[in-house]
């Protein structure tokens, strides 16, 4: 069965979101929450259903794409049982998985190339998380 990844984006990443969707449609269930055009959003109001549906395990994942990667990561992070961490480069992501085991990510599409934002996401899908020490802190960031 294909695992299955949520992705939102806003009008600065809709061609970002667009060119990763295509990129994991093969071996992935997308589910894409928006937008699906270039035309000026208010990114909240795609990124909460996406991290809603990462919080209730109907995505195990998810991948959020706005201009600076900030925007949609503050909404998501607003999520209880959401971990989005601000990915610029492949290692980041690997580290947001093995120590933060991050649920979300953020990409910055106006700060990065295509090239890298697909490196960044094959890392994100592809790193397990470490637990043992880094679940303790993982377990301290819940506090209501
Ligand atoms: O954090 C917010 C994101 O980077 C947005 O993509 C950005 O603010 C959109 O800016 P604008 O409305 O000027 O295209």
């Amino acid at each position: 069965m294909k695992r299955k990844i949520a992705i939102a984006a806003d009008h600065a990443g809709f061609e970002y979101k667009e060119i990763v969707k295509n990129y994991l449609s093969e071996n992935f269930e997308v589910q894409d929450f928006g937008t699906f055009s270039t035309d000026s959003v208010d990114y909240p109001d795609f990124v909460h259903p996406a991290a809603t549906s990462v919080e209730n395990g109907k995505n195990e994942l998810g991948i959020l794409i706005c201009g600076s990667g900030n925007g949609v990561q503050i909404t998501a992070n607003k999520h209880q049982k959401i971990r989005c961490a601000l990915c610029w480069m492949p290692e980041i992501a690997t580290l947001a998985r093995q120590h933060n085991d991050a649920n979300m990510i953020s990409i910055p599409a106006r700060f990065i190339s295509k090239e890298l934002a697909i490196e960044i996401v094959d890392k994100f899908l592809s790193t397990d998380f470490e637990g043992g020490r880094h679940q303790n802190r993982v377990d301290k960031i819940a506090f209501c």
